[in-house]
């Protein structure tokens, strides 16, 4: 079978990879400090100011100058968007379709160098990151696909059985009109790229905000959509705006709705914000994580310690599919815990684009600091540290936000098992029983994602009572993490997800229409 990369094969890529991505980093890092405008209406836009953002790998290394967009930029931008508006839900469905595979093809065609891009923006390892660029380009060609196969959602009906007249009807869905994409730090390509994706094959044009950390993500879409020959207007980008340059964006009369991702807290007031018009507006809200695993007293603890690990120190924990809690039945509890120390004590930490290297930095000086506070709150609260448990320092780590993946184990009511830590800190407790850890795992207001290692009997159980919105079996490759666009549809349940229709699952487009019955009668 030909190489695909996923986050589910990216653990044994072909040499290849290796090779052009190396090349490609060499070219990027010889490029760096540039300035990068907005883009709005189809052109580049200058900005009142410019940020300089940095690496996390080495906060002396200048990636380059982004534009910093003002509330000013964001009526620019909507006023861009609702312009173009009525001639892109117009455009030809073909026409968009075509669109949207160049996209893909670009993106695909760019992958290595975007790719080093990511790595050096997020801290993210070169195989997370070519992947959540490859990723990018999957969701491109999956939601032309899909709006494809559903026949661009636009179906005829029975005629109404009358006499003497012909009634014709015909269910439509609309686009909205202007989208915004609002997106977090930790996927600034592909949690931009896949609801842009969505949006723009439905019909709607498309105001993107990225995170402030991480706008040079944003700003390389900009350009693949532009490439893909994207009429002016229909996708703008506002760099990564403030929290109050979003919250502007939300407000924004002529916005229809908008696919926000990142935390609970600020996807719920969203939500509020969205309610408190004249009338209500779609939101998509793609929320936080507190992702658990059960590993019970019948389970391959070789797999369980592979798949703990990869999906709790992956990207430096700051996934929202993050593993984060462990339940581990009293009667293995031992042996498993003896085996994932020595695993977490085995991953490299250290330059993400270095081959060998598995977690880089955490992304941000203030995810380094809140490690640093919650060290001292385990400390304080009893909290066992069994692996990593410290700041690294030494020698280029000071360059950087690096700190050791950590696990601990504590009591299952210690406090750290209810907050999400989006932090490379792994929680383990002790269970009496499978029905214990059922109660743990189901006892938060999220509702993610969620893994099981154990026995056939087991696994229907778990499947039966968990109450998360993607899990995974007994799964080496990751025990809470690791969707693909096509294999698994991604979306939370309760307070991780607002819509119970996942990212990439057959039900996911129609959240970016509304529906109209057209009766005709001849
Ligand atoms: N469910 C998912 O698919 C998913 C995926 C990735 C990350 N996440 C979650 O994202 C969080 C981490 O990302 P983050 O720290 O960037 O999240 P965040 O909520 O702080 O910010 C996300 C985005 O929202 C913007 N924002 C902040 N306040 C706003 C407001 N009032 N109005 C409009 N926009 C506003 C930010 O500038 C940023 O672009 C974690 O909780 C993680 O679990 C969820
Ligand atoms: N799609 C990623 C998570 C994205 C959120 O941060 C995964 O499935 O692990």
């Amino acid at each position: 079978m030909a190489f695909s990369l996923t986050y589910s094969t990216m653990f044994n890529p072909p040499a290849e990879m290796h090779d052009r991505f190396e090349a490609a980093a060499a070219k990027v890092r010889a490029g760096l400090g540039a300035r990068h405008d907005l883009f709005i209406g189809g052109k580049d836009v200058k900005a009142a100011s410019y940020a300089r953002v940095t690496s996390p790998i080495d906060t002396s290394l200048v990636l380059g100058e982004f534009a910093e967009a003002t509330v000013a930029d964001v009526d620019t931008a909507v006023a861009a968007a609702k312009a173009a508006a009525a001639r892109w839900r117009k455009t030809p469905v073909a026409d968009r379709l075509a669109i949207m595979r160049r996209a893909a093809d670009i993106i695909e065609e760019r992958v290595y160098e975007m790719a080093a891009a990511v790595a050096l923006e997020v801290g993210k390892n070169r195989m997370e990151a070519l992947g959540e660029v490859q990723e990018t380009a999957d969701f491109f060609r999956h939601y032309a696909d899909d709006f494809e196969a559903n026949g661009g959602f636009d179906r005829k009906l029975p005629n109404d059985p009358l006499d003497g007249w012909v009634s014709t009807n015909r269910s439509v869905m609309k686009p909205h009109g202007v989208w915004a994409v609002i997106v977090p730090f930790n996927f600034p390509f592909a949690l931009a790229g896949g609801p842009i994706a969505a949006a723009l094959v439905t019909g709607n044009t498309v105001v993107h905000k990225g995170a402030p950390s991480t706008p040079w993500s944003g700003w390389m879409l900009a350009d693949c959509l532009r490439d893909a020959g994207l009429p002016a207007g229909v996708f703008n980008d506002l760099g990564g705006g403030s929290d109050e340059v979003g919250k502007a964006l939300v407000g924004h009369k002529d916005v229809g709705g908008v696919t926000f991702t990142g935390s609970h807290e600020v996807g719920m007031a969203i939500q509020r914000q969205m309610l408190a018009g004249k009338f209500p507006k779609p939101v998509i809200a793609e929320m936080g994580g507190k992702n658990a695993c059960m590993v019970t007293k019948h389970a391959d603890l070789e797999r369980a310690v592979l798949g703990c690990s990869r999906s709790a120190f992956g990207l430096s924990g700051q996934k929202c599919s993050a593993l984060s809690r462990i339940y581990v039945d009293q009667v293995v509890a031992d042996d498993f815990i003896a085996r994932l120390t020595k695993q977490v004590e085995s991953l490299v930490v250290g330059n993400p684009l270095e081959k060998p290297v598995y977690m880089g930095p955490v992304a941000t000086k203030e995810a380094y600091e809140r490690y640093k506070a919650l060290l001292a709150e385990l400390a304080a609260s009893g909290g066992k540290i069994l692996a990593g448990g410290k700041l690294l320092t030494e020698g280029d780590f000071a360059r950087g936000f690096f700190v050791a993946p950590t696990l601990v184990e504590a009591p299952a009511d210690h406090p750290l098992f209810a907050r999400e830590l989006f932090l490379p800190i792994l929680m383990v407790a002790r269970v009496a029983s499978n029905e214990e850890s059922m109660s743990h795992i189901n006892n938060t207001p999220l509702g993610l994602t969620a893994g099981v290692f154990g026995n056939a009997a087991e696994v229907d159980w778990f499947l039966d009572h968990v109450e998360a919105g993607v899990t995974y079996v007994n799964r080496p490759q990751g025990a809470t993490t690791g969707a693909w666009p096509g294999y698994q549809p991604f979306g939370g349940w309760k307070g991780s997800g607002n819509t119970g229709c996942a990212i990439a699952s057959f039900y996911y487009l129609p959240r970016y229409m509304r529906e109209q019955s057209q009766t005709v009668v001849e």
